[in-house]
Parts: C-alpha cells; sequence; structure tokens
C-alpha cells in the first residue's frame, strides 16, 4: 500500500485495520535481519536495560538502514522513563504545547502534572491529562519555523543522554550526540501526520525514537509519500532508529490504541512493565534518581494506561560544528 492509503488504513475505526500485514518485531517471518551488538572491550550494562548481549537487534531489510531493538528495558527501566517523561520534562525551562498557560499560572514547575494532580474526578482527570501532547528537551524545537535555535537551548537530561549514546554505541555509532529531544504524548486514538524530519544540521546521525506505554502503528515508507509504506508494530519498550536511508523517510504514527485489541498471541504491553507490581524506583547514582511517591506512581500508572509516550531523539548539529564548539569553551 502507498504511503497516505496506507495511513488512512491503519487510521481506521470503522471499519478497524487486520494487523496481518504489520511487522512483529522479533518475528523470523518477517523481513527483520539480525544484528549483533558492537560490544568490543565496552561495559554492556547501563542502569534500566537488560544487559546488551541479551538484546534482540534487526533491521528492517525493506527500509535499509532502519533498526528495531525489540524492548531491551528492564520493567523497573521501563517504569523510570516513563515517569521522567511525564514528571520531569514537561517542567520548566523546556517547551510543552501548554507553554502559555505553564507561564502564566506555574512559573517553575510541571504545570501540566501539578493541576493534574488537583482532579478529584476521573473523567476531568483523564480529559485534562490529554491535552499534554509534546515537549521538548535541549535544543526546543521551534515548530513555526521549523529551526533548532542556539538562543532556545536547555540542557539535555543528564541520564536520557547516556542511554541514548549507550544506545548509539551498541548500534555502532559512537559519535553520536543527543541535543534535542521531542517527547510526544499520543492519547489513545491519537495519531501523527506524514513528515520527515530534516530540521537538523547533520542528516547522516541517527534518529532515536523511544516507545512507551500503550502500542502503536508506525508507518515508514520512501523519500517521497509516492512509495510504499511498511506498518510496524511499536510496543511499550522498543527502540526503533531510523539510520542511513531510512533517516530521510517519510514517516508516521497513524494508530494508537489499547493493548487489549492487539490480536491473539501477541505479548500485551501490560505484560512488559506491569503496574503497581515493581516501582521504577531505580538504585543508581548516575541517573540522578529521584524517588516518586505512592501517590505519584498511581497517577503515573493511570496516565500510562491511556497513552503512548514516545522519546523522540536528534542529534542537530554537524559534527564538526561540535568540535568548534567544544574548542570554544575550553579556550
Ligand atoms: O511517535 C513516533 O514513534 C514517531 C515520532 C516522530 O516521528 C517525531 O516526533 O518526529
Ligand atoms: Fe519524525
Amino acid at each position: 500500500m502507498m504511503f497516505q492509503s496506507a495511513f488512512k488504513y491503519y487510521k481506521s475505526r470503522k471499519p478497524p485495520p487486520s494487523f496481518n500485514d504489520v511487522l512483529i518485531v522479533g518475528d523470523c517471518n518477517y523481513p527483520f535481519k539480525v544484528v549483533e551488538p558492537n560490544l568490543l572491550n565496552r561495559p554492556c550494562v547501563f542502569p534500566s536495560l537488560q544487559p546488551a548481549q541479551e538484546w534482540k537487534m534487526y533491521e528492517v531489510t525493506t527500509h535499509p538502514g532502519l533498526f528495531v531493538i525489540a524492548n531491551p528495558f528492564t520493567m523497573a527501566g521501563q517504569r523510570y522513563w516513563m515517569a521522567a517523561s511525564l514528571l520531569d520534562y514537561p517542567a520548566q525551562p523546556n517547551t510543552t504545547n501548554l507553554a502559555a498557560k505553564q507561564i502564566a499560572s506555574f512559573p517553575h514547575g510541571n504545570f501540566w502534572w501539578e493541576k493534574l494532580q488537583s482532579f478529584t474526578e476521573p473523567m476531568q482527570r483523564r480529559k485534562f491529562a490529554n491535552t499534554l501532547r509534546w515537549s521538548t528537551l535541549g535544543y526546543q524545537y521551534d515548530w513555526s519555523n521549523k529551526i533548532y535555535t542556539e538562543t532556545r537551548k536547555e540542557s539535555f537530561p543528564a541520564g536520557l543522554a547516556g542511554l541514548l549514546r549507550f544506545f548509539a554505541t551498541v548500534l555502532g555509532y559512537e559519535r553520536f550526540s543527543p541535543e534535542a529531544a521531542i517527547v510526544n504524548y499520543y492519547p489513545i486514538g491519537t495519531t501523527l501526520a506524514g513528515h520527515t524530519d530534516h530540521s537538523e544540521d547533520d542528516l547522516t546521525a541517527p534518529l532515536f525514537s523511544l516507545s512507551f506505554g500503550q502500542p502503536a502503528v508506525f508507518l515508514i515508507g520512501g523519500t517521497s509519500r509516492d512509495e510504499p509504506a511498511d506498518a510496524i508494530l511499536l510496543r511499550s519498550g522498543d527502540v526503533l532508529v531510523m539510520t542511513g536511508a531510512s533517516r530521510q523517510c517519510y514517516h508516521a504514527v497513524p494508530r494508537v490504541f489499547y493493548d487489549t485489541e492487539l490480536p491473539e498471541g501477541l505479548e500485551k504491553c501490560i505484560d512488559r512493565w506491569q503496574p503497581s507490581n515493581q516501582s521504577g524506583n531505580l538504585d543508581c547514582s548516575s541517573m540522578q534518581m529521584e524517588n516518586r511517591s505512592e501517590a505519584e506512581w498511581s497517577l503515573i500508572d493511570e496516565c500510562i494506561q491511556h497513552r503512548r509516550i514516545n522519546i523522540n531523539v536528534r542529534q542537530v548539529l554537524k559534527e564538526k560544528q561540535l568540535t568548534l564548539k567544544c574548542s570554544d569553551t575550553e579556550n
């Protein structure tokens, strides 16, 4: 199916789409080529992740350069990043789609989270929860002008930067520098239209997409909208990486749905993070772990039940620009 017809097909509620042609990460019946982790003389462990020798990594052979790592996270690890996405990343000075309200009412914190806690009626709380749609980390993306500007550059969260450098190294991209992220919050039923990401100066650096919470159908086509698309199922913990030719391909998210709608035989997301069973309070000093309270975990679980979170990480600058910057600060 061509990109736009595939988008409509997977978006449709009536009738709902079939999952027959959706690529399932890790299933050998599909065009997945096993990729060996690049682990020479390197530590293969990172907090929140399973040891890298145990990861299942694939290249999607119909899209050279497109890699998928089938959920390399531990359960507590997933919950750690879910909590960070909901409590920390939407906080000032990061920008969110709710920026105008944020400045007016809560000058310093996470307006959305603070206000969310004030609702006692579940339906109203859920309605308000759905208003958060994105937050930006590091270089704050200017959506109107489609640029990253030096003047709106916040610090990139250190733990997340470490995680992304670790993924990049295991895939052989040792020089990857995480400089900007868009955290997308997708309430069930929402979509992301087809686009390419081309505002970064370095389009040869990989683009990472981390999925948490409810599942989604991810669509990837060619460099124009007139090429056929592949649909890939992304479940909680899955990591998708666009490199090489696939880095500049059209992609979209036509469907975010409850894992209970997954066909029989497919692992449900819920088995991947098990709310309340295990806290996400990791014991690791390198990630400046903040302990979350019981009340916070319960609201985090509620939020996760009704949405997918996507952490989309980019390198913005070319390596030359980076080198210049480093020598600037050293002098
Ligand atoms: O949600 C996703 O997996 C993709 C998000 C994306 O393409 C973007 O933020 O540019
Ligand atoms: Fe994108």
